[in-house]
Parts: structure tokens; sequence; C-alpha cells
């Protein structure tokens, strides 16, 4: 197919064809909106109702703490995303990736690792689009197959893979790291911001994982190594990277210049239609592995609605989740920078110890402030789309929309829903979604959601004691 297609031509089309329809704030922080008319704090009552802390305590304890749902048990599930019949030995891994994984505690793959390593290791390679829903191991799925296909007896890029943001990059050149750990001969270089490379020096490493401007600079620009050497090429995040402008154009541009003979792997848990199509159009003769619709939303997250009347009542209903989060962690997400500072400060300023992450901030600041959360010195993180998909945080109980998301055209954006939920409910666990809707025009983005995944986004009412008997049954 992609053979026959007129290359310069399909690609200008369907770039603005995508660039009409698909969002742009997604994840890439230098295109977050600025908010109208949020109230700067004016109103400085915020007094919590104690019935409705009591409550959100009970569901919140209620769903993540008496989780019956072990993985152990999920694998044997075979409509569970975790659900395996092979081990990590059938699917032929050399054995010190064997020993990496084991030592990092995996004891089986999950259906997406079981289904896709066969055909990423195949010979001869094949191409994938593969489709597998948020936590269920994507990652390992494409860094295991990225180390199998190194040939370490040469000091050239031979693997290149590709996220949207800094943190993703970092976050998967970790997991990568520490898969690689028992083979010292894999050289692995991170090419994102902040990281330099002097002119006219070569990158001897094996892997290169980064973002695509840095990626684009090494490669093209300073021809610190050969693009056309490259004989995998991984994109993570792939709906995002080849439909939201700025990573679309870097994206092509780097699939340009890589050989005809270059392995591709795109991974993601959404495809629009359009850019599944578009998708199949840059990788040639892919195997497609998606999921239909019904089954992208995890059963593990509960998701519910909380109605606000307004800003003020926002803040009042995320004070009392704030109270209730002693078993986990809490990310909160906003539509704008604007808000989640303005949120960040209010919080602070009541006493609460939040943390915040937006693109304001520089990448170390940036990355000193996600390690804090890992570590678990902050419990609660307020950001914006910019976390909105990948980054991989176990402890992770309850994501709040503080805004819902939604696309340029002030439509629900559906695919950002599912990866800023999808935060929590990492590999099997429990999660808990909550949106905070604070008029009719949120109301019906939160009933477009719940339409597109069919699956019910619960009313919270948190005088309704039934409810909460409901919830978590
Ligand atoms: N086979 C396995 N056994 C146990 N844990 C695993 C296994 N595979 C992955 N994990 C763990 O599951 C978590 C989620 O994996 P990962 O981040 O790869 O998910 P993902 O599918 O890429 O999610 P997203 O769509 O959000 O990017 C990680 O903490 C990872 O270490």
């Amino acid at each position: 197919m992609a053979e026959k297609v007129d290359w310069a031509k399909y690609l200008d089309e369907q770039t603005s064809i995508l660039s009409k329809n698909v969002s742009e704030l997604e994840v890439n922080p230098s295109v977050e909106l600025e908010s109208n008319g949020e109230t700067n704090g004016e109103n400085e009552d915020d007094s919590c109702n104690p019935a409705e802390i009591s409550i959100l305590q009970k569901i919140i304890r209620k769903g993540l703490v008496e989780n019956p749902n072990d993985v152990e048990i999920q694998r044997q599930d075979p409509n569970s995303p975790l659900y395996s019949v092979k081990t990590f030995e059938a699917l032929h891994l050399k054995p010190n990736l064997l020993k990496g994984i084991y030592n990092m505690g995996f004891n089986a793959p999950s259906k997406i690792q079981e289904t896709a390593l066969p055909t990423l290791l195949a010979d001869p390679p094949q191409n994938l689009i593969a489709q597998s829903q948020s936590g269920t191991g994507k990652t390992a799925a494409f860094v295991l197959a990225m180390l199998s296909r190194l040939d370490t007896t040469v000091s050239y890029p031979q693997v290149l893979c590709l996220s949207p943001t800094y943190e993703l990059a970092v976050q998967t050149a970790e997991v990568a790291t520490r898969m690689a750990q028992f083979c010292p001969e894999i050289e692995i270089k991170l090419a994102v911001r902040g990281e330099e490379m002097p002119r006219g020096a070569h990158i001897s490493d094996h892997i290169i994982i980064g973002t695509p401007g840095k990626v684009l600079d090494w490669g093209l620009k300073f021809r610190s190594f050969d693009l056309s050497k490259i004989k995998v090429f991984v994109l993570d995040e792939a709906d995002v990277m080849i439909s939201q402008q700025g990573h679309q154009d870097q994206c092509i541009r780097i699939h340009k210049c890589l050989s005809t003979k270059c392995q591709m792997m795109f991974f993601s848990a959404t495809y629009g239609q359009e850019v599944m199509e578009f998708a199949e159009v840059i990788v040639p003769r892919p195997i497609i592995i998606r999921l239909k619709r019904e089954e992208e939303s995890l059963d593990n997250i509960e998701q519910y609605y909380v109605k606000c009347k307004d800003q003020q009542s926002k803040y009042d209903a995320l004070t009392n989740i704030y109270g209730s989060i002693s078993v986990g962690q809490a990310i909160i997400f906003c539509h704008t920078r604007r808000t989640a500072n303005w949120l960040a400060e209010r919080m602070t300023k009541h006493g609460h110890s939040v943390a915040v992450l937006t693109g304001d901030l520089t990448v170390e600041q940036r990355i000193a402030v996600l390690d804090r959360f890992r570590e678990g010195q902050e419990k609660v993180l307020i950001t914006t789309n910019v976390l909105s998909r990948g980054i991989d945080v176990e402890q992770v109980t309850i994501v709040v929309n503080f805004d819902l998301p939604i696309d340029m055209q002030g439509k629900a954006d559906c695919e950002t829903y599912l990866h800023r939920i999808g935060r929590t409910g990492r590999f099997g666990k429990n999660g808990i979604a909550i949106n905070l809707i604070d008029s009719t025009e949120t109301m019906s983005i939160c009933k477009a959601i719940e339409k597109h995944f069919n699956r019910r986004i619960k009313f919270l009412n948190a005088e309704d004691s039934d409810e909460i008997e409901k919830i978590g049954a």
C-alpha cells in the first residue's frame, strides 16, 4: 500500500486535515491555553463539609484498599489486558534480558507483551501498530524489542525511540536502563532538552531515546548520528506524535530519513480513526493490534462526577478529596497552566502540601517535581495535559479532572480523558477518577465522554449513603 502513495502530497494533505481536527492541547505544554474568566481566589471561604469529607474517605478506602483485583487472578481472565498464556521464556528473550525483567519483579507477560513481542522479534522484522489500554505494559513490550534487536559489536545508534514529552522520554530511558541492567555492553543515550552534544561529535550509543526536536537537531542539524542506519524506529504515544502540530512535522521529517528496511513500532492506548488511517500509510505493511472501543477504558478505574456550583465549589470538593487520600497519591488535571498555578497557590496557602508541574517550569524543575512525587514526598500533583500520557507512578490512586479535557473547538477530548484517567489503575490496580462539573457545558462534555466509551461515569452524591454502598461493590 505505502509504495503506491505520493508521499509528499499525501503527507501535506493529511497534515492539514489532522492539524484542523486534532487537539493541540493534548501534551504540548507550549500550546496550553490561557483560560478565561478565572476568579483569582477572591472568595476565600473554603470551609469543608465534614459529612462530605467522611463520605469521600469511605469511598476511597473501599475502592482502593479493599482491592479484590489481584494481578494473578486477572492474568487468568481472558478478558483482562493482563491475561497471558505464555511465559517470558516462551518469548525467546535473551537470558540477560530475562534476568533484567525478573529483577524488575515481572513474573509473566501481559496480553500486549505476549501478543506484540512475537511480531516484534520475528525474522524478517515486521512492522507493528499496536493499541493497548493505559498501564498494561506497552513500554516493556517495545523496550524488550529494542534491546533484543541490537548488534553490540558495532558502535552507532541502531534504535530510535521517540516520546512526546521530556518526562516520558526520561522515564522510558530509565525503564530501558533497568531492563538492560545485566547487559553492560548496551549503551543508551537520552536525547532531550538539556542534553548537549559537542558539534562534530558522533554518538556511539546503540539506542537513542528522546523527544523529536532534540533528535532532529542531533540527527539532521549536527549529523551526530546517521538516521538512515536506524534499524528500529519506535513511536510511543504514536497517535499524538503523528497528529499533533509540532510533533507531527518533526516526526515526519525524521521518518523520511529512515531506511525502507527500518522496522517500525507504533504504540498507544488510543488511535482515532483518521489517525489510524494515517499511521497505516506511514508504516508499510503493518501488523495491527487494535482494541474495540468498548475495550479501551479499564474496568478497574471507577469513574465519578461531582456536581459543583462554580469554581469555588470545585475547590471545596477538591479539598474534601484531598483530605481523603492518605491511602495513595493523586494527580489533578487542569486545562491551563494558569488554573494549575492558581489552584496550587490556593491549596498551599490553605496549608495543603501540593506540587505543581506545568510547561512554565524548566526541564530540571519538571523532573525534580516528578521525582519528589514518585518518592511520595508530595501526595498531590497538580498539572496540565503535559503529564496526561505515559507517566507511570504506581501509587496514584486518584485522578481528578478539575477541568474536563476539551479540544480546540471546545468539544470533549475523549482520547486525552482516557490517558489522564489512565494515570491511575496501573497494571491491574484499582483507581478512581473524579470529574468536577460546574456548568451545563461541562456536564454535556462529561456525557459525551460517557457515550464515547459507553462506560458509566457515576454521579457522586455526597448525601446519599446508598450510593456509597454501591461504590466499590
Ligand atoms: N509483565 C509485567 N509484570 C508486572 N508489571 C509489569 C509488567 N509489564 C509492565 N509492568 C508494570 O506496569 C506498569 C505500567 O506499564 P507501562 O508504563 O508500560 O504501561 P503503558 O501500557 O505503557 O501505559 P500508558 O498507556 O499509560 O503509557 C509499570 O509500572 C510497569 O513496570
